[in-house]
């Protein structure tokens, strides 16, 4: 049952992943919603047998390399390897929560106000079209 190991799971902040960043202490955040969300993974002991080699995994060292690992397009025997090294799940914290809802909500406040912007420009050139065929 996977949610029972996931609820054993312990939970790291971005700030606790960033502190593993050496050669013998390399821990990295891989996962999204679609494959049971953001782990993190202790892959210290796997740099020397990284078919990519080690230093691709080091420049993401204690960060999140999710983009990166789904970049490359990692085979199912690569996530079957990911698996032993599973530690732990991600988790945001307070500040990175507040700031991601900030974000969003910038991001909607942008996009009520394009479509308006639009709406007035079209406005615009069906009057001026209107008068340059003598409508008016
Ligand atoms: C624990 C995490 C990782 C595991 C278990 C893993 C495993 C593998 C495996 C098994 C391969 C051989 C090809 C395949 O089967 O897909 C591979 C290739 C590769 N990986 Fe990873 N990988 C990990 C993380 C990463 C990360 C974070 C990066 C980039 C930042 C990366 C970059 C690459 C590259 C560049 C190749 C070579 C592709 C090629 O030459 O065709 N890997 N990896």
């Amino acid at each position: 049952m996977t949610e029972g190991k996931d609820a054993q799971l312990k939970e790291y902040t971005s700030a606790e992943v960033s502190k593993h960043t050496l050669e013998e202490d390399c821990w990295m955040i891989i996962g999204n919603e679609s494959n049971g969300g953001s782990k993190v993974y202790d892959v210290s002991k796997y740099l020397d047998d990284h078919p990519g080699g080690a230093e691709v995994m080091l420049d993401v060292s204690g960060q999140n390399a999710d983009e990166f690992f789904e970049d490359i397009g990692h085979s199912g025997d690569a996530r079957k390897e990911l698996k032993k090294y599973l530690i732990g799940t991600y988790k945001l914290s307070e500040e990175e929560i507040e700031k991601l809802k900030i974000e969003a909500e910038k991001r909607a406040q942008q996009g009520g106000g394009s479509p308006m912007i639009i709406i007035i420009l079209v406005a615009l050139i069906a009057i001026i079209y209107a008068y340059t065929q003598g409508y008016f």
